[in-house]
């Protein structure tokens, strides 16, 4: 099985949680994607959709699914998202498509995450996928210099402005030895808007696509 056949299986997978009658959150990605193309199959199931991208709501509006503002709906049943890196623990890196921010929102605003990775992902220690942390543009270099602080090698991420407007640092060298300390810390930093470290709220649930079928972990 090639990886894209991997992301699909656990995204199939993750239809499984998918409550009826309630308000879900869609997460951004090719894993995502697979996701919403097997939602869109039980659409008449669910009252609708917050997407955390102007890129899923658009995937989701092509089929036919509502998409809804978090104003307007309370907390959601289900999150359903892909990772760059997963730990056992189920602390993840994301934000490789630039989304973490809308992503820790509405991961946050869900009563369970259901995390969908194929088993490359999965790591003894976060920090070899470049750490993608979103940034005010005015900040740029002050919050690239404490990240050097901080043992990081940080890089701007050429031609992307997030759906914040905002510019994304990918940084590398960074050995995750205590996820949820060290998100707490770049949080502190002023001019950091999300860190895509998501440890203090880590996925409940991880869907791993593996070879031999899909693997299922809690934290
Ligand atoms: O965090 C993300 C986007 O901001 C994605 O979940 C992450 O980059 C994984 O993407 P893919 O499913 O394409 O491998």
């Amino acid at each position: 099985m090639d990886q894209d056949e991997l992301k699909k299986q656990v995204a199939e997978a993750a239809i499984e949680y998918v409550e009826a009658g309630t308000v879900i959150g869609v997460g951004t990605g090719s894993t995502a994607n697979f996701f919403i193309d097997a939602l869109a199959k039980i659409k008449g199931k669910i009252d609708g959709t917050v997407a955390s991208s102007i890129a899923s709501a658009e995937r989701l509006k092509g089929h036919g699914i509502p998409v809804l503002d978090l104003n307007e709906v309370g907390e959601l049943s289900v999150y359903v998202d892909g990772a760059d890196e997963t730990n056992e623990q189920l602390h993840l890196i994301k934000g490789g498509g630039g989304a973490l921010t809308r992503e820790k929102i509405v991961a946050g605003a869900s009563r369970k995450f259901v995390c969908i990775c194929d088993e490359s992902k999965l790591v003894k220690m976060l920090g070899a996928f470049p750490l993608p942390i979103e940034v005010i543009p005015m900040a740029q270099s002050f919050v690239a210099r404490e990240l050097v602080k901080h043992g990081g090698m940080p890089e701007l991420r050429q031609g992307f402005t997030t759906d914040n407007g905002n510019i994304i640092l990918d940084v590398k060298g960074m050995e995750i030895m205590e996820p949820c300390t060290l998100e707490s810390a770049l949080n502190n930093i002023p001019g950091i808007v999300t860190v895509g470290i998501f440890a203090n709220r880590p996925a409940d649930v991880l869907l791993l696509g593996t070879a031999n079928g899909v693997k299922t972990l809690t934290a």
